[in-house]
This record gives structure tokens, sequence and C-alpha cells, in this order.
């Protein structure tokens, strides 16, 4: 699987350029314009990937774009010259990204879209944010979006991708028929239709003759009128909806209710910032350094108060470069997809966490003794009964959607003998360009990935009760590379260390989640 970590598309381009030689031999084979122009438009594109890979594989239009010319692009051959491809196809299909890998590609963009309402128009002009990052799209790169779109029923996106398609069809010539444009006509239709909308450019559809493959002028120019004139209504209809969720949540004004069918906006606003302390809460946080311990009274931490109560820190520089380097090497051979437990209990992999992890479970090297030591330092609990340490890798605009850490009262399984997770300790092992933010919206907390900087808190409170405000997220990924080390804390063996007081936070029911949550 490509998509769910970034750093498998390095590998990708490796093998792109095996296919390269294979589109170069078909050229000459199939003696086509279009195949050698494919080749040729890939050599381009690789001398521009040569230039920085890690640079251009943390670009998720650029990661789209990997798997997309080997799906999407090959498969256009592969229509043109079925005979010829018949004899390379074994070769090619083992050097190919598969349709799991492009359908999870273009979720994560329109997830950026989602998340961090990033226009339509800017991704295909290669914009993120405020930053040109690439070469425009072409109409075929957004037809393959909008179709996708339209194959999860992201209706609104597929509506926007097919229209841009089209529009710039329009203007620019499709030479070699890339968009197929009757499929781009009738699910601009369809697409109306899923949202109860314009019968009336469903019917121009049906009266194109099926299999006729060019539409006339006359009839496109028709259905182009039709289309523009729904497209106001659409476009109104749809932004408005938008806005009206917003100002939903705004009726709460600063007290943030725990609001679990509108988790998603909640989200969302965290992510963009628009959930914040106000200036007198944020003055009651302080900076310190602390020591508890022999070794850090030499070296103390630095500490940041994020929030008070529940308790959550950041401990500035504490992770070694060094440290990084080896995590990296030991673990990312062994990254697999992150799984999520289910509502039966089972493990699953879901879109709501879209990542790669692996565990260290050879821990008895110098480095991960010297990690647990100084976690024991900071935070004076023991070490003896915590989770192995467990690297994430972020794939294309990935993400964890907002959870507890610690299991809830109808999660049975968990304990294994040494209780919930009283804590987290989780570092960041690398900046991040654009999102990848920890967000914990209840607080009104967003915390931007920090290298080196670690992020404490406790899930539990001094009753052992799980505390429901600590439900936080990992903002999609936009422009980087995020890696983070997790390391869980458990409840037992930390009785001295942190006594049982009256319990103050009032649980919620796990029952009352929702079950898109996975
Ligand atoms: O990556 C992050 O910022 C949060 C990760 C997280 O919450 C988790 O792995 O449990
Ligand atoms: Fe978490």
């Amino acid at each position: 699987e490509l998509f769910s970590a970034i750093d498998d598309l390095a590998k990708q381009i490796e093998k792109e350029e095996i296919l390269m030689g294979i589109l170069n031999d078909m050229s000459f084979e199939t003696n086509d314009d279009y195949v050698s122009r494919k080749w040729y438009e890939w050599t381009e594109e690789h001398a521009f990937i040569k230039r920085n890979v890690q640079k251009y594989i943390a670009n998720p239009l650029n990661a789209f774009l990997i798997i997309k010319r080997g799906t999407a692009e090959i498969g256009l051959i592969e229509k043109r010259h079925p005979d010829v491809f018949e004899v390379y196809k074994e070769r090619i299909s083992k050097l190919r990204p598969s349709k799991a890998d492009l359908r999870g590609a273009v979720e994560g963009l329109l997830r950026l879209q989602h998340i961090y309402k990033f226009h339509t128009y800017d991704f295909y002009e290669g914009i993120i944010g405020d930053e040109l990052t690439r070469p425009a799209l072409t109409p075929h790169d957004l037809f393959v979006i909008g179709m996708e779109a339209y194959d999860i029923q992201d209706y609104f996106f597929a509506m926007e991708y097919l229209h841009l398609t089209r529009e710039l069809l329009g203007k620019k010539r499709d030479n070699y028929k890339e968009v197929d444009e009757v499929l781009l006509y009738t699910t601009l239709a369809s697409g109306y239709n899923q949202t109860g909308f314009f019968e009336g450019a469903i019917d121009m559809i049906l009266e194109m003759e099926p299999n006729k493959k060019v539409i006339s002028e006359q009839t496109r120019q028709h259905i182009d009128v039709l289309l523009n004139s729904y497209w106001d209504l659409y476009n109104m209809y749809n932004h408005s909806l938008i806005i009206d969720y917003d100002a939903y949540l705004d009726d709460y004004g600063d007290k943030i209710v725990y609001n679990i069918e509108h988790e998603d906006i909640l989200m969302s606003r965290a992510c963009r910032g628009n959930l914040t302390k106000s200036p007198i809460e944020l003055s009651l946080l302080k900076c310190r350094y602390v020591s508890n311990s022999p070794f850090s009274s030499i070296a103390p931490f630095k500490v940041e108060e994020a929030n008070l109560d529940p308790y959550v820190a950041l401990y500035i520089d504490v992770l070694y470069n060094n440290e990084i380097e080896y995590l990296m090497n030991e673990l990312k051979p062994k990254l697999e997809r992150a799984e999520m437990i289910g509502i039966d209990g089972e493990r699953i992999t879901s879109n709501a966490r879209v990542a790669k992890n692996a565990w260290l479970y050879n821990d008895t090297d110098e480095i991960p003794m010297r990690i647990d030591r100084r976690i024991e330092d900071m935070t004076g609990l023991t070490q003896s009964t915590s989770e192995k340490l467990q690297v994430s890798n972020y794939g294309i605009a990935g993400h964890y959607n907002l959870h507890w850490d610690h299991s809830t009262k109808n999660e049975a399984e968990f304990d294994g003998g040494t209780g919930n997770r009283i804590a987290t300790m989780m570092f960041y092992m690398s900046d991040v360009l654009i999102g990848g933010e920890t967000v914990f919206p209840y607080l009104k907390l967003r915390i931007t990935p920090d290298k080196r900087t670690a992020v404490f808190w406790y899930n539990l409170d001094h009753s052992g009760q799980g505390i429901s405000v600590t439900r936080h997220a990992a903002c999609p990924v936009a422009l980087g590379s995020k890696w983070v080390l997790n390391r869980w804390i458990r409840e037992r063996g930390q009785e001295f260390r942190r006594p049982c007081l009256p319990g103050k936070y009032k649980e919620i029911d796990d029952e009352l989640l929702p079950n898109e949550m996975f």
C-alpha cells in the first residue's frame, strides 16, 4: 500500500524509472505519438524529481501524480494498444501502484480540502496553502480526481473537479483524447441527479447516442449552457451548506460542548486554527525548567505548559538527532499500515487513520534504554509497564481522526495486566511544512510539530477514569512528511508515583460514538 506512508513513494519512483524503459519500448512497437509523448512527459517530470526526491514526494499533489501515472495513464496506453500491452502486462503489473492507492491518494487530496478548505482551483494551479508548489495539473489529472471523488460519493468535489476539467477542455485542445468526454458529461449529469437537482441535464445526456465517441459541437454547446446555469445554483446551495455548519458551532461561542455528531467540523476548525485559547487563558500558562532527577538537575528539561487541567505539557528538544536516525533506520523497513480497534474489538485499517507504524521490539540497545530513562526522568512515572516505542509515518494527507489513547469502559481488551494508558508521551521526529498539527479541540489546543519536541498528557484522572476532553487528532499533513514517536504509559507501577484520588472528570459513554468514526 503506497498511499498510507510517504516513505514508500520513494520506492515507487524507482519503479517508475523501469516503467519508463518499458514505455520507451512500447513507443517503438506501437509507433504511436501518444506513447512517446507520455515517455517524454514522464522523463521531464523525472528530471524535476531528481532535484530533490524527498521534497517531491512530500507534496500531496506530486504523490497523487506518481500514483496516477502508474494507474490511470498506463491504463490509457493499455486501452489504445491492448495487443502490445499484453506482451508487457506481467512486468508492468509488478511495477504499478494499485487502484486502492489511487483511491487513497484522491481521498487524501479531498481530505485536505474538507479540513483546510483548500480550493479546487488552487490545487489545479499547484498551490497548497499559499505556496505555489508545482506546475499546473492537466485536464486529465482533474478528470481522474473528479471520477474518483464521484465513486466515493463526494459529489461536491466531484462536480468541482469535473466542471473544471470541462472548462479547461474548452480552452485547450485534448489532442490525444485523454479525457473521455462522454464519461465526463454523463458523470456530471449523474452528479446533479445524485444531489437532487437538474433532471434536465440528465435528459440531455440520455439523448446522446451511447456509442457515439465524440459529442457533436451543437450538443456540447447546448449542454454547456444548461450545465453552466445549473452550476451556479448548485454552487450556491453547497456553499451555503458549509457556512451553515460553521455557524451552527459558533452558537456555542467559547464554550465547546462534547458534540460527537459534529466532530468532523470541530476537527476542521481546530486544524485551521479557529479554536484557540483566549489571551487570559494563555496568560495562565508558564514555561519553566524542570529537574526532578539527578541527571536532569545537570541538564534540566525545558517545559512549556499547554493546558493546566487536564495537564498537557511540551518538553522542548528532548530527542536527539542521532536517536531519530537510529529509530528511522531500525523501523523504516518494518512500517505497516496503522490499525484501529473496530466496533467489535477487531483490528481494522480505516480511513480515520492514514499512517504506517512500527514497534521497536529490540529495546535493549543503548538508545532505546536512554530514551526510557529520559521519559522516566521527565514524568516521574515508571517505564517498566509502558508499551514498546512506536514510530509512525503519515501518508498522503495522512491524519488520525479524533480519538482517545486510553480505552473506555466498554472496551474489554487493552488492559493486558498493566492497566489502562494513564499517560501519553509523543515525540515529533520531524517538522512539517504545512498541516500535521496535533489538536485537542475540547482544550482549544493546537500543537505544531517541532522536531525533537515531545508532548505529554494524562489520559486518566487520579481515580483511573478516562478524561474525555483529551480527545485529540492528528491534522492531515498538507505539505511535508510527518514522523512521530509514541510512548504509552500504563497504570500499573504508578501507584506510589501518582496516588489515587477521587475522580473528577465524567467519562463519556463510548456507545455514543457514531459508527462512521471507524
Ligand atoms: O500524530 C499525532 O499528532 C497524534 C498521534 C496520535 O494521537 C496517536 O498516534 O495516538
Ligand atoms: Fe493519540
